[in-house]
């Protein structure tokens, strides 16, 4: 019964050291990613006995899409550079789950073959980083569209690429052959002259991570005035936040009438010393007032942790690196182990604290070490 941790082990046994460091590691001292495992901890699970549980249901509904279970893909790049089936085995894997598949602008598969090619069960959402380009940004969303994807996922929390150490010493690169197969051409983003300086010097990836390069062509400039009126001008498609760690920015994000927010501080790869995602959950879910619908993401490894972040507010929580492990260790079939060992133990927590369905799985089914324990629990 091999759990997320024996993936992580297999997966750097079998990837190249710069893989490793760009999927494993964080920005700065990785305090944040340290943080979003170690929170975890402090919210201990409260079971109530002899409840007869007998029919464990993890259903859910996305954005009025009917899921089988609240686990869902949380988009990461450049997911070829794991396994050759890349964005297309993870997309397959998660095909009994009926879930969503968030996936990535930077994916090293064309987002038309990750629907064409995946499966017709999952709800597919499409993220986006909006570029100071926008016709490049418009035509990702009108393509998005087109493919099927229900909604956008608008990353909000990297208007620069976070400083990643181990990533500049690597000098990272997606190594050939794979490219940025959203992108037609390779260096689209960059102005003409610049790509004919870039052509002169042979065909080759820029390093995408640098904020010398494709980083610095996303759009800093991104306000709530400037972005949502334009994403709104463009498409009809429901627009949900990632990257939302406040209660303020969640109130901002209803005023602005996205459908829903994801908590995540992007696994401790973007500001370094912001709090863990968990720590965040409960103050946003505040925020949103029920108006829209919250995710979480961040250093879920466990199905534990998925309890803890259903019990804290979240509606579907999103998994990251987990994903990449079993892609790593064993492509569609290690994506499906990690899914299915995931799913079963959320299974057995909720059949062991006494929770059927997921509206059973309330903020009372947990106790926050170092609180006292509230009158009314
Ligand atoms: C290798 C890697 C690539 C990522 N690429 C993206 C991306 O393209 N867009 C994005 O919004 N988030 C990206 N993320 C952040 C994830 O969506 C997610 O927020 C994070 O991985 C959650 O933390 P965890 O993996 O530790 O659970 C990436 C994360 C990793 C590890
Ligand atoms: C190309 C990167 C900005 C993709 C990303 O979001 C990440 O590596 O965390």
């Amino acid at each position: 019964m091999p759990v997320v941790g024996d993936y992580e082990r297999l997966a750097q046994s079998h990837l190249s050291r710069a893989a490793w460091d760009y999927y494993a590691t964080g920005s700065n001292d990785m305090e944040s990613l340290r943080d979003n495992l170690r929170a975890f901890r402090k919210y201990l699970l409260r079971p109530r006995i002899l409840k007869g549980i007998s029919r464990i249901s993890t259903e859910t509904h996305l954005l009025g899409y009917r899921a089988q279970s609240p686990l869902c893909i949380s988009p990461s790049a450049m997911q070829r550079m794991a396994h050759p089936d890349g964005e297309l085995a993870t997309s397959r894997a998660m095909a009994q789950f009926h879930s969503c598949m968030v996936l990535s602008t930077y994916s090293t598969t064309a987002l038309e073959e990750v629907i064409d090619q995946g499966n017709p069960h999952s709800s597919y959402w499409f993220q986006l980083y909006l570029y100071q380009n926008r016709p490049v940004s418009a035509e990702l969303i009108r393509r998005a569209e087109v493919a099927g994807y229900r909604a956008l996922v608008l990353t909000v929390d990297t208007p620069m690429v976070g400083r990643r150490l181990a990533d500049a010493r690597n000098h990272f690169k997606l190594p050939p052959p794979w490219r940025l197969a959203n992108f037609p051409d390779d260096f689209q983003i960059l102005t003409a002259s610049e790509r004919a300086a870039r052509e002169a010097n042979g065909p080759q990836l820029a390093d995408h991570l640098s904020n010398e390069s494709l980083g610095n062509r996303s759009d800093t400039s991104l306000t709530w005035q400037s972005c949502l009126p334009w994403l709104r001008s463009v498409t009809r498609l429901p627009i949900i936040l990632k990257g939302v760690l406040t209660r303020a920015d969640a109130a901002l994000a209803v005023q602005h009438g996205c459908a829903g927010v994801i908590v995540s501080n992007h696994g401790g790869r973007q500001l370094d010393g912001v709090q863990a995602s968990i720590d965040a959950l409960a103050e946003v879910v505040k925020g949103a007032q029920g108006q829209l619908e919250v995710y979480f993401d961040g250093g879920v490894r466990c199905g534990a942790d998925v309890f803890r972040a259903l019990a804290l507010g979240a509606r579907a929580v999103f998994i990251g690196r987990p994903v990449l492990w079993g892609l790593a260790a064993n492509g569609q079939k290690g994506v499906e182990a990690i899914l299915h060992e995931l799913q079963s133990e959320l299974e057995d927590a909720m059949r062991l604290t006494g929770c059927a369905t997921l509206t059973d799985i309330q903020a009372q089914c947990l106790y926050r070490t170092g609180y006292p324990i509230p009158s009314q629990l």
